[in-house]
């Protein structure tokens, strides 16, 4: 059954997430780009309101933009991390530069290995690359987004069939594919037709632009859609639509 990942900026949005029946919290500050870090002491409060209701990953920025102050206790509660890969395609060495960087973060809280369809905008490197490079760090889901949040979807860079290829290389090495990309609910039933096994969703979710607040219902709203396409069936008829 595939699953929604709600991000939050906030405990406030945390409890609304969980409340309209986000199945993870995934902690990121959108005004800081795409995989925006919020501060440790926001990622506390998170994990506390969250109460291990639902697992809770953390966005910790882009890897070629440094590693942010963090000690081993600034992760307590988070099940997963994820860095994005964001202009390191130039990079020869970037497999182990982002091998690196996840080796500051405690073994505790597994991997996210990131892939962002608009890779030309991202400079970041290829799926396949990526999808072997996260056997190194033992991830556990990578996930498929975009870098740039300019109105564009993930469908404007990559089409049905070549996400399911996608998804289907990610659950070839036994990873969990996430699949986000100012994703709405028209583009659900195309997302889980082609395999995605969590729908990961901030703007759809928020209250006018990508940066306001996360209402409830709207998250209900897409929870539903997502159920509704749970079948086989329902889902064959919405891509037909
Ligand atoms: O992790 C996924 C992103 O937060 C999705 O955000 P978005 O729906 O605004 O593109």
């Amino acid at each position: 059954m595939t699953q929604l990942l709600v991000s939050v900026r906030s405990a406030i949005e945390a409890e609304a997430a969980l409340s309209g029946g986000a199945d993870w919290i995934d902690i990121k500050e959108p005004t800081r780009g795409s995989l925006g870090a919020a501060e440790p002491h926001v990622w506390r409060e998170i994990v506390q309101t969250v109460e291990q209701r639902a697992p809770v990953s953390i966005a910790l920025g882009e890897i070629s933009d440094g590693a942010g102050a963090w000690g081993p206790d600034t992760f307590r509660g988070a099940s997963m991390v994820k860095y994005g890969l964001a202009k390191l395609s130039d990079c020869t060495d970037w497999m182990s530069i982002a091998s690196t960087a996840y080796d500051r973060v405690p073994d505790s809280c597994s991997r996210v290995a990131v892939y962002y369809a608009d890779e030309e905008r991202a400079r970041c490197p290829p799926l396949a690359d990526v999808v072997q490079w996260s056997k190194r760090i033992s991830a556990s889901a990578i996930l498929i987004d975009t870098f740039v949040k300019d109105g564009r979807t993930l469908f404007d860079f990559l089409s049905i069939d070549q996400l399911a290829a996608a998804t289907q290389q990610i659950r070839a090495i036994g990873a969990i594919a996430a699949c986000g990309g100012s994703l709405t609910k028209l583009h659900f039933a195309a997302a889980i037709v082609a395999g995605a096994d969590v729908l990961a969703v901030r703007g759809a979710v928020c209250n006018g632009r990508r940066t306001s607040a996360i209402d409830q219902q709207l998250v209900r709203q897409l929870k539903a859609t997502m159920n509704s396409f749970d079948g086989e069936s329902n889902v064959s008829q919405a891509c037909a639509t």
